[in-house]
């Protein structure tokens, strides 16, 4: 078990993951080969409370999100560790051997995937997909309920007899979260959930998230590849690089002090009014996670290299004997 687990059950823990890899299968001339998407990530989740998830294109972190979900298949298996959820004395995991998360799907916890569309039955109008829903939770249709939560929403009702592809990118958006609210599920995994979005539709949409999050009290985790939206908005967040967490924190903490070379790089990318400073682009590209580096995963481009970190992985360690933990071993 990682030091980052290794804690006493509290009640407010409400997802523990501990030591995760989940790889993908691929074949690449004629070998089967691993691609080490998630690599020994750990993390606990806070009941209540808001994870942004945040790294580079190609991290991984779509991977965890989906692996937090249970959403496995025959390309890609959990190979080692485990994501455990505690509501109450309920216990729900996922493991090489075990995956009972299927069970709990949409009504304890519910996926918000990468791109509206393929959340929706695109050849079923709004009111028969939140009828499929109920009905296969075996939840009574009533269609004055689904009105009011697509007015929390801000959606007019008339959207119940259109199909996906008439609404607008906004109330796709606006839709897919309704529907994956609307069993009241404790824990929200929300996948890039404005990417695609103009920037006052991403900020309306971002507000709504936090605003359900706050009024439902429940758990939120939020994959982006945007340092600039979370703060405001998650109390806490992983930088994820290469695979794995290499620094975790309260979001006031890693903004106002943080310790990863990497975190220090994405935090330096975000324009503010005024800077003239020429923004300096990360050095090199993200590693393979086919063949990463033996060492510290950041190495091949951190400015601050050491031959330790050529030859030894760090792990996540605690440094305040509090929230903050960063996986550097120059600043462990
Ligand atoms: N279905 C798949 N089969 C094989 N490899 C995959 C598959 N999906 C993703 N990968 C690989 O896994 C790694 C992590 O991808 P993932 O999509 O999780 O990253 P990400 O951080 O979410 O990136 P993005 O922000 O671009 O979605 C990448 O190297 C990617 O090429």
């Amino acid at each position: 078990m990682s030091e980052l687990t290794r804690v006493e059950r509290k009640t407010s823990v409400q997802i523990v993951v501990d030591n995760l890899k989940a790889y993908y299968f691929v074949e690449q001339d004629g070998v089967t080969k691993e691609v080490k998407a998630v690599d020994g990530v750990s993390l606990k989740v806070e009941e209540n409370s808001f994870l942004a998830i945040v790294g580079e294109s190609g991290c991984g972190k779509t991977t965890l999100a989906k692996v937090l979900y249970g959403a496995v298949n025959s390309n890609l298996l959990i190979v080692e560790g485990k994501v455990c959820y505690l509501f109450g004395e309920a216990r729900y995991e996922l493991s090489p051997t075990v995956n009972t998360l299927r069970e709990v799907w949409w009504e304890k916890v519910a996926y918000i995937p990468q791109g509206s569309l393929s959340a929706l039955n695109p050849v079923r109008k709004l009111k028969d997909i939140f009828l499929d829903l109920a009905t296969s939770h075996g939840v009574p249709f009533e269609e004055g309920k689904v009105k009011a939560h697509l007015e929390m929403v801000q959606l007019p009702s008339h959207v119940l007899r259109m199909y996906p592809f008439e609404l607008s990118g906004g109330m796709r958006q606006r839709s897919t979260i309704a529907l994956a609210t609307f069993l009241s599920p404790r824990v929200i995994i929300a996948d890039e959930p404005t990417s695609a979005l103009d920037v006052v539709t991403q900020r309306n949409i971002l507000r709504l998230l936090k605003d359900i999050q706050m009024k439902a009290k429940s758990t939120f985790i939020f994959i982006t590849h945007d340092i600039s939206l979370v703060p405001g908005l998650a109390d806490f967040m992983a930088i994820m690089y290469g695979g794995c967490i290499v620094e975790y924190g309260p979001t006031k903490e890693v903004f106002s002090q943080p310790l990863h070379p990497y975190t220090k790089f994405l935090l330096s990318t975000i324009p503010t009014i005024g800077d003239k400073t020429e923004k300096q682009p990360i050095p090199g590209s993200p590693i393979s996670l086919i063949d990463p580096p033996p060492g510290c995963r950041f190495c091949p481009r951190c400015p601050y290299s050491k031959k330790v970190c050529k030859e030894h992985k760090p792990d996540l360690v605690n440094v305040d004997g509090q929230k903050h933990w960063v996986a550097c071993c120059l600043c462990g």
